[in-house]
C-alpha cells in the first residue's frame, strides 16, 4: 500500500529555529499548488513511495510510519524544488541579486531530487524531536555508480550531508555545511537500502555539531561514519 506522510507533517509547522524563524523546508503544506510569479509550481512530496522502491525500503518506510503514529517520529517532506519561503529566507543572505533572479530560481532543482524515479537518490527522512535524531532511508540508484556495482563516494557524502544537515537545520534554522568528515568503511552496493542516522551532539553559538553513520538495512554492516559542523547563517553577513 502506498502511503504518504502528509498527515504527520502538519504538526511539523510548529518546529522553529532558535531565532524563532520557521524551519523553511518543513513548513510547506503538501502536496500544494503555490504561485511563483506568473507560474504555478506544484510541490510534490518526493518521500512518498514509488514503484522503484525495493521491498526493503518499503518495509523500513512502513516501520517508521508506524512510529509516527504516536507522534514520537515525524516524516519530513522532500521536494524537487526549493520552496518559495526558502528562497525568500535565503535571499536575506545573498545580497547579490544575480544569485536570486526569480526566472533562474524557478528552474532550480534540489540535487537529490533531480534524477528520474529509481535512478538517483530515492529516500525518505524521519525526525525524532525528543532524541534530536534524523534518520534517512536511502536507496541509491544505478546512476550513482562509482566503483563498478557500488555507490559513488560523492553520492554517499551527499546523502550524509543532507541528513546531518537536516538535523542541524531543525536545530538551528538556516545553516550551511562548514565541515564534513566521513570514514568510508564498507562499500554500498548499488540499489541496496541503507539507513543514515544522525544526531545533534552540541550547539555552541552559531556552530551546530552533528554526527552520524550509515548502516545496512539489517544493521549488520556499518558502511560509514561521519561528523559535520553546520553554521547558522548570520543575517548581517553577506555570503558572497
Ligand atoms: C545544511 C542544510 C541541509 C539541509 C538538508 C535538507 C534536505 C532537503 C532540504 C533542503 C535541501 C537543502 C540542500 C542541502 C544542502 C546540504 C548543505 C550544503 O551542501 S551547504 C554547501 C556547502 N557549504 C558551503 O558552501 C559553505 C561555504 N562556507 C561559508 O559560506 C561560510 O564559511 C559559513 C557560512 C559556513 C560560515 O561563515 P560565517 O562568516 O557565517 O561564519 P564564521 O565567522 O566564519 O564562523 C563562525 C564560527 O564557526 C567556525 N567555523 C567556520 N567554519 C569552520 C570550519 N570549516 N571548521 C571549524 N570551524 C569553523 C569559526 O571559527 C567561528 O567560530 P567561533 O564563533 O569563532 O568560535
Amino acid at each position: 500500500m502506498l502511503r504518504s506522510c502528509a498527515a504527520p507533517l502538519r504538526s511539523l509547522g510548529a518546529l522553529r529555529g532558535p531565532r524563532g524563524g520557521a524551519c523553511p523546508p518543513l513548513c510547506e503544506p503538501r502536496p500544494a499548488l503555490r504561485s511563483f510569479s506568473s507560474e504555478k509550481v506544484i510541490y510534490k512530496d518526493f518521500s512518498i513511495p514509488n514503484p522503484s522502491w525495493s521491498k526493503d525500503l518499503r518495509l523500513l518506510f512502513d516501520q517508521f510510519m508506524k512510529k509516527c503514529e504516536d507522534g514520537s517520529w515525524k516524516c519530513l517532506p522532500l521536494y524537487k524544488h526549493g520552496s518559495l519561503q526558502r528562497i525568500q529566507d535565503f535571499k536575506t543572505f545573498f545580497h547579490d541579486p544575480k544569485f536570486t533572479k526569480e526566472d533562474v530560481m524557478t528552474q532550480t532543482r534540489l540535487f537529490t531530487s533531480s534524477f528520474e524515479e529509481g535512478l538517483g537518490f530515492e529516500h525518505a527522512m524521519f525526525y525524532n524531536d525528543v532524541e534530536k535524531r534524523t534518520v534517512c532511508l536511502f536507496q541509491g540508484g544505478l546512476y550513482l555508480e562509482g566503483m563498478p556495482g557500488f555507490l559513488h563516494g560523492g553520492a554517499i557524502a551527499t546523502m550524509i550531508d543532507s541528513t546531518l544537515g537536516m538535523s542541524a537545520l531543525i536545530a538551528g534554522g538556516i545553516v550551511m555545511t562548514a565541515n564534513l568528515n566521513i570514514n568510508f568503511k564498507r562499500p554500498i552496493p548499488l540499489c541496496s537500502v541503507v539507513v543514515i542516522n544522525s544526531q545533534v551532539d552540541k550547539v555552541e553559538g552559531r556552530k551546530i555539531f552533528v554526527s552520524g553513520n550509515v548502516q545496512s538495512a539489517d544493521e549488520k554492516t556499518l558502511h560509514s561514519e561521519a561528523t559535520g559542523l553546520f553554521i547558522q547563517l548570520d543575517p548581517d553577513k553577506s555570503l558572497t
